[in-house]
């Protein structure tokens, strides 16, 4: 039976794993597939630095990109460099060749997905990207097939690994966040520059991709309001902790009444909810739609293997499709025209953190404040710094963010008040 030839594009985290996995499984995916799968070429910008890797016969490193475009018989391409130039560059014209791609790249999907998926349907090959959202959880393919029937009205989830693995050592070891995330990026969670993953842009553009398919839109990474987990200090764990709070970063899609909002921020949830308890490097995103009602989905967000795993998943559908003669089949359904609702405008509860001065009436003097704003209290706690300073946690009820705009620039005209802390939404149950 003759192989069904692959190539890859890059041979670092992901790729190492997918080609694990294609090999030590090589007999089940044939027997799956109905034709073997034979990684045949592996571009790598320097093959001395992988001189070390013992590669099985009838593979081999390349380091021109051209030696795979000008094969015939790689008829699929497997992107795992990241980057958007380049990687660009490479998969367009890998589909206008006429070869499917599958890639990891969340960066290039939530920049150009649509453009791309358009140019694989016109020419007549597949464009897949399971691995891009979610690292081995299967849920690119579940909205797009299994969940088709159903109209989905919000997604939230922890899209991101790293931040994930670091907020939880925070929280239940009390490690520190840059010990944490070089141990992160040491297991092959972060991104090659890990502002992306601390500053929230790559949940961002997690959340623009699953969006695209949950609510039939053209949705890009701009269209996300977006604030990372750079400034959640350990003051803010042990307030939260003692609300019954955990926090998490979030990316959280909507359909409201005035249109989909779209944001991503850290955020406080009870301790009991089922996402509280997703810890580490694992992920898991909830699904609200007219016929599921609830789901969850849950499992590892990052990591050598289980992306590998997402890649050769669409690998094998890829390849079915080679030997049934469907490639192209899967189009994108972007049909809907409805407007985004600002972003960034999101009613809930509140945690405010602040700084204040150890005077008589401080108290009632910041609830006054808040009253005047319309913004009911919770609950507050207060507690000593130093002889001359103390911080008080409010926990409000829920309100529009302008009402919280307001009172954070009348507790900054406040003389007791020193510092304004943390600002953190609190998902209601
Ligand atoms: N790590 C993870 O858990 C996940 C990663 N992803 C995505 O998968 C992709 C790959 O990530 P990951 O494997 O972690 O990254 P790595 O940095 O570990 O590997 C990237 C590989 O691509 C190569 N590369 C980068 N740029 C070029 C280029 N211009 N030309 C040739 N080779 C290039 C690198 O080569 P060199 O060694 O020469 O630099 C390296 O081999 C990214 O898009 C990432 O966002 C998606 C889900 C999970
Ligand atoms: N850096 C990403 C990798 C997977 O997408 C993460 O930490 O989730």
């Amino acid at each position: 039976m003759e192989s069904i030839k692959v190539a890859l594009l890059g041979f670092g985290t992901v790729g190492q794993g997918t080609f694990e996995l294609l090999v030590k499984n090589g007999d089940l995916i044939a027997n799956r597939v109905g034709a073997p799968l034979q990684v045949t070429k592996i571009y790598v910008r320097n093959k001395a630095k992988y001189s070390h890797i013992a590669l099985p016969e009838g593979t081999q490193f390349v380091e021109s990109v051209e030696d795979v475009f000008t094969d015939p018989t790689i008829q699929v391409v497997v992107e795992v460099m990241g980057g958007t130039t380049f990687a660009r560059e490479c998969v367009e014209k890998a589909l206008t060749l006429g070869k499917s791609v599958v890639t990891a790249n969340k960066d290039l999907l939530a920049e150009a997905g649509p453009f791309l998926l358009d140019l694989a349907a016109k020419h007549k090959v597949d464009l897949r990207y399971e691995a891009s959202v979610l690292g081995g959880i299967p849920i690119i393919r579940t909205l797009y097939e299994s969940l088709a029937g159903n109209r989905i009205t919000e997604i939230v989830g922890i899209l991101n690994g790293t931040t994930n693995f670091i907020l939880s050592n925070m929280t239940e070891k009390g490690a520190g966040y840059q010990e944490v995330l070089a141990e992160a990026q040491a297991l092959g969670y972060a991104e090659a520059d890990p502002t992306a993953d601390v500053e929230g842009l790559d949940a961002a553009r997690k959340l623009a991709i699953l969006s695209s398919i949950a609510f039939n839109r053209r949705i890009f990474f701009e269209d996300v309001s977006v604030e990372g987990i750079t400034k959640i200090d350990a003051t803010d764990i042990a307030f939260g902790k003692e609300f019954g709070y955990t926090i998490k970063l979030l990316g959280i899609a909507k359909e409201t009444k005035k249109g989909l909002s779209l944001n991503v921020h850290p955020s406080f949830i009870s301790s009991d909810h089922p996402l509280a308890s997703v810890r580490g490097s694992y992920n898991a995103l909830y699904v609200k739609g007219n016929g599921i009602d609830d789901a969850m989905f849950y499992g590892r967000g990052a990591g050598s293997l289980p992306t590998g795993s997402s890649i050769v998943g669409d690998v094998m559908e890829v390849a079915k499709n080679i030997r049934t003669h469907h490639l192209g089949a899967l189009q994108p359904f972007y049909f809907s025209e409805k407007n985004l609702y600002a972003s960034g405008k999101i009613e809930s509860s509140y945690y405010i953190r602040i700084l204040v001065d150890n005077s008589t009436g401080v108290l009632a003097k910041v609830a006054t404040k808040l009253a005047e704003q319309r913004i009911s209290v919770q609950a507050v706690t207060q507690r000593n710094e130093s002889e001359t300073t103390s911080t008080i946690a409010i926990v409000t009820s829920s309100c529009p963010r302008s009402y919280i705009v307001n009172v954070i620039n009348a507790f900054n005209n406040l003389r007791v008040v020193r510092e304004v802390g943390s600002v953190i939404p609190i998902m209601a149950d």
